[in-house]
């Protein structure tokens, strides 16, 4: 496991692998959460416009999961004004990844905060960075990963038709995320699934039935 650790750090930038072996000193959640009890997470992770958001509803409403939004943490990262504010609008609105030390900072005060040991983490990790520098700083694996598989057409059209105002919702972002989900996220779902840990549902049904599916 150590092994395996050190050669994925090997692939990571000097000053990443730097930050995160401060932090891992720094906190360990297992230790900080739940008096003791031990912290589970699943990762929900699809497409954009997939449905994650709308399914994790769901989820939370039976279940009792605390939902994290990785995205909703970085937009309210923007609206609260911190320094990095700009630079993840810029980002979002390209449709490309905010760098891992930030998303995975927002995602650990969202843990301790939320004082659960139950969490459903939505659209994260969303590359391979991403989920090596989690599973190393914060140091839990996912239970299992839940994999909203939907058409391209299928994910465009509910995009376009959203209407929440989000600044990625049109059709030039879309289409870079969707690139960017194929040759960034794609491999993240083969790397769970060599481990035998995603649970695959075809999203392009209606909700209440990808929902259904979800329970089966
Ligand atoms: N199964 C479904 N069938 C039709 N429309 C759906 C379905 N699931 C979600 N929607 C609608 O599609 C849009 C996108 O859904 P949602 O926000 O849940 O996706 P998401 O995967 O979280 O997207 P993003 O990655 O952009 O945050 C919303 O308007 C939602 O109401
Ligand atoms: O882990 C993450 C999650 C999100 N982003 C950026 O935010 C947007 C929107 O995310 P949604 O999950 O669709 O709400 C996404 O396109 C990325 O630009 C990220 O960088 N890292
Ligand atoms: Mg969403």
């Amino acid at each position: 496991m150590r092994g395996g650790l050190v050669a994925s750090a090997r692939l990571l930038p000097r000053p990443l692998v730097r930050w995160f072996l401060q932090r891992r000193a720094q906190q360990d959640i297992n230790e900080n959460m739940s008096g003791g009890k031990k912290v589970k997470i699943i990762f929900v992770l699809g497409g954009p416009g997939s449905g994650k958001g709308t399914q994790c509803s769901n989820i939370v409403e039976h279940f009792g999961f605390i939902h994290l939004s990785a995205g909703e943490l970085l937009r309210a990262e923007i609206n609260s004004g911190s320094e990095n504010g700009t630079m993840i609008d810029t980002i979002i609105k390209e449709g490309k990844i905010v760098p891992s030390e930030i998303t995975i900072k927002l995602l650990q005060e969202a843990i301790i905060k939320g004082g659960n040991d139950k969490y459903i983490i939505d659209g994260f990790p969303r590359n391979e960075e991403n989920r090596v520098v989690f599973e190393s700083v914060i140091n839990i694996s996912p239970e299992f990963v839940l994999f909203f598989d939907c058409s391209e057409e299928e994910m465009e059209r509910r995009l376009l038709g959203r209407n929440q105002g989000r600044s990625d919702d049109n059709i030039e972002t879309i289409r870079k995320r969707l690139k960017v989900f194929v040759e960034s996220s794609l491999p993240v779902i083969e790397y769970y699934e060599s481990k035998g840990m995603v649970k695959k549902i075809d999203a392009t049904k209606p909700a209440p039935e990808v929902f259904e599916d979800f329970l089966n």
